[in-house]
């Protein structure tokens, strides 16, 4: 089956009224892209903030005449006559087919993969950390999961105790353990990073060795070797004194979701507690690293 979409630029207050009007004329789906180049970095739980400056595209089956709907959309005060919009003919895909095809199995550092489960393991005897793309935040395909990966890969992790902070879907504490440590906990805000790294524990055969929290319920007294935390400048911040007092002395710490430009004063904040090595970069991110004093 084929459709047409019809794309308007609209403005954040209205954007989710015009939705629920397409939805009225027949409209089979709604989707909101970002207007200008404005990011949105991490919404809070149970937000779902627009851009100031949005564009709407409403999917209909292509046989639908999209006249009558035009001219109504032109009655509405904030659109008016001869207010801006395209129409486009959209072709049919198999669009599940079309998404497995974009994932493939990367190599991070020396040892480590990370696979989709529908691909074949390019190198079986390295470390492989089967995942697929879901609800929960990290693939491998983010800079700053990568920069975390590849850092962990650099590690020799054998019976050291990790904290992921902010795990997500869990593949950094998986990696973890596939690369040696002997327990690894998880904590996020996000219940559905709980239930994502849960399953891929599970699908990894490492369940038993990873424990997962909200932070209310971590448990007092949880200290590492190894804490990595790929979370956000602000939060980093706020965060610091309770990230550093769970690494031991002499332990080690990466953080990441910074952007460059946020990396000095991040990293000059943490040398309070930390030895901070230069950053590392990758696209715009960074990550920074140090040893607990
Ligand atoms: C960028 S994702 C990182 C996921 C994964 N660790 C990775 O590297 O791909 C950040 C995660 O941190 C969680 N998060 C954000 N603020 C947090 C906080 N204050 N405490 C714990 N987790 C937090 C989010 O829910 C999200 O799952």
């Amino acid at each position: 089956m084929a459709w047409i979409q019809l794309r308007i630029h609209t403005h954040r207050d209205h954007a989710d009224m015009l939705g629920d009007l397409l939805m009225d004329q027949g409209s089979v789906s709604i989707t909101y892209e970002d207007g200008q180049d404005e990011p949105i970095f991490e919404p809070k739980l149970g937000e779902t903030p627009l851009w100031q400056d949005t564009i709407l595209i409403a999917l209909f089956d292509a046989e639908t005449d999209l006249a009558p709907t035009i001219e109504f959309l032109e009655t509405m005060p904030f659109l008016g006559k001869g207010f801006t919009h395209k129409i486009e003919q959209v072709e049919d895909k198999d669009w599940v087919r079309e998404w497995m095809d974009s994932f493939h199995p990367i190599q991070f550092g020396q040892r480590l993969w990370i696979c989709p489960s529908w691909r074949e393991i390019p190198d079986p005897a390295a470390v492989n950390v089967i995942l697929d793309p879901g609800l929960a935040f990290g693939t491998g395909t983010h800079p700053t999961t990568a920069l975390c990966l590849e850092w962990l890969d650099s590690l020799d992790l054998a019976g050291q105790e990790v904290i992921d902070f902010g795990c997500g879907s869990g593949i950094l504490a998986i990696a973890a353990i596939k690369l040696g440590a002997k327990k690894v906990t998880g904590v996020d805000i996000d219940y559905q990073a709980i239930d994502a790294s849960t399953a891929n524990a599970e699908r990894n055969d490492v369940a038993d060795k990873l424990a997962l929290y909200l932070p209310e319920n971590q448990p007092e007294n949880l200290h590492a070797d190894v804490l990595v935390a790929n979370i956000l400048a602000g939060p980093l911040k706020e965060l610091a004194p309770l990230i550093a007092e769970k690494v031991k002395t002499g332990g080690k710490l990466a953080l990441s979701g910074l952007l460059q430009e946020q990396a000095q004063e991040v990293s000059d904040f943490y040398s309070q507690w930390f030895d901070m090595d230069p950053a590392c970069h990758k696209e715009d991110w960074s990550r920074l690293s140090g040893i607990r004093k």
